[in-house]
């Protein structure tokens, strides 16, 4: 977390959360997140939340690699503070990022140190064409203004339509995205409420980092991150069938086998692309697989991923344990070998119509099975021998070693649709 001493010249930063309340689209669209604006409170001009070099919300870490060269630089939004978000300047001073708070005056005017403006972008132009250093105490001369890239979006350009659904941090809904040029589109925009932890956002906008990278039929789109107000904003192609998981209770006794093997192999096809982008997705499950409008299954929902080769998670916090292979259990570990696990228990959900792996048994007792008695969940009722055959022998094996991987169980599972033609 940034502290106060992160700062250079931390006098009385702007209170951006307060003096970015004027935003008409988020007031008029997204229930629940509507403050009224306080028309006594100065507030941040137009020109910034246009600015190419804002940044808005982005987590510092995302902040540092951008700034490459002495005097690159860009305004963001952080919070110095608990509950206290200010404007922050980034900028590469003598081979390092520094951080220079904005401070405003009582007559609501803009500075640094001593050179007062009536906007800011007005001050930040004055220290660049005057050659001034932001800070007398440091060589912080503003010379590469540096711009958010292509897919941060502003809020201005979504219009909500109407509800999807509900995740862990906030609202889903269905809105229309307008992409310059004043060309729409429908989008799938996942929303973080205002008061969520520090942690839960830069998860958020991990999520968004890591989709971002993806470009698969089979693997949710994301199209860009509205981080300059709150909600924070992910969107991303509109599934208009919802998750598989509602899908199949809903329909419970009515998809037929051959549907249920496509299911399976479109997921697999998606976590076989992920498998070779190294991403380990970590939450694999029914769940967390969504329906196009032509029911093409997408795999989705990576606020848990990771593109690193193994990694070891000590806080196995809230997390779904029906769905962990035995060496997540024991020790923790998560790699793409226990991806390839989650994926049986999403195959064994799939046949068995959204039922709930482990019926009847708490988590505790299912781990306790899975790891000390080395049980496996039976093959669902009416599932076809080969299926069966794949999860008890080259999925739920003990050593993730010996168990199959992802892209040779795409083929296998290849293999059984085309016998279906
Ligand atoms: N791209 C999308 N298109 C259509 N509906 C969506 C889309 N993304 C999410 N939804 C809907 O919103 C619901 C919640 O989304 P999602 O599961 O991604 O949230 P979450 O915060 O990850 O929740 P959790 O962590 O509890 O799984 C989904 O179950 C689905 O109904």
């Amino acid at each position: 977390m940034a502290s106060q001493s992160d700062f250079v010249s931390a006098t009385g930063g702007v209170d951006v959360d307060r003096s970015m309340m004027n935003n008409k689209s988020i007031k008029s669209t997204v229930a629940g997140s509507q403050r009224e604006p306080q028309a006594d409170r100065p507030s941040i001009t137009g020109d910034i939340r246009g600015a190419d070099y804002y940044h808005g919300l982005i987590p510092r870490s995302d902040v540092e690699p951008l700034l490459k060269k002495d005097g690159d630089f860009l305004l963001r939004k952080t919070e110095a503070k608990p509950g206290m978000i200010v404007l922050a300047l980034s900028v590469k001073v003598e081979g390092k990022p520094k951080h220079f708070m904005i401070n405003m005056s009582e007559n609501s005017q803009f500075y640094f140190e001593s050179h007062y403006e009536k906007t800011i972008h007005r001050l930040i132009t004055y220290h660049m064409s005057k050659k001034v250093s932001v800070a007398s105490s440091t060589p912080a001369y503003l010379k590469r203004p540096i711009e958010r890239s292509p897919w941060m979006i502003n809020h201005d350009s979504i219009v909500i339509v109407k509800k999807l659904g509900e995740g862990a941090f906030g609202e889903v809904f269905l809105a229309e995205f307008e992409s310059g040029k004043g060309r729409k589109i429908e989008v799938a925009v996942k929303t973080m409420r205002s008061e969520a932890t520090r942690d839960a956002r830069l998860k958020f906008m991990k999520e968004a980092r890591l989709m971002r990278k993806y470009s698969h039929k089979h693997v949710v789109k994301i199209l860009g991150v509205a981080v300059h107000e709150h909600p924070l904003m992910l969107t991303m192609e509109v599934c208009h069938n919802g998750a598989l998981l509602s899908y199949l209770r809903k329909n419970a006794g009515k998809i037929d086998l051959r549907e249920k093997l496509r299911f399976c192999v479109e997921a697999s096809d998606g976590l076989a692309y992920l498998e070779k982008k190294q991403c380990i997705h970590r939450d694999i499950a029914a769940r967390n697989c969504l329906l196009s409008s032509k029911m093409e299954l997408k795999i989705s929902d990576f606020g848990m991923s990771d593109d690193r080769s193994i990694i070891h998670d000590d806080t196995l916090n809230k997390v779904p344990v029906k769905w962990l292979a035995p060496e997540t259990l024991t020790d923790k570990i998560y790699s793409l070998k226990s991806d390839v696990w989650a994926f049986g228990v999403l195959i064994w959900e799939i046949y068995s119509d959204g039922s709930e792996p482990y019926k009847g048994m708490s988590n505790v007792q299912a781990r306790a099975k899975v790891v000390s008695q080395g049980y496996r969940m039976p093959s669902p009722a009416g599932a076809p021998k080969e299926i069966g055959d794949l999860l008890h022998q080259k999925i739920w094996v003990k050593n993730p070693a010996e168990r199959i991987d992802m892209t040779k169980c795409q083929k296998k599972l290849h293999e059984m649709w085309e016998k279906t033609k």
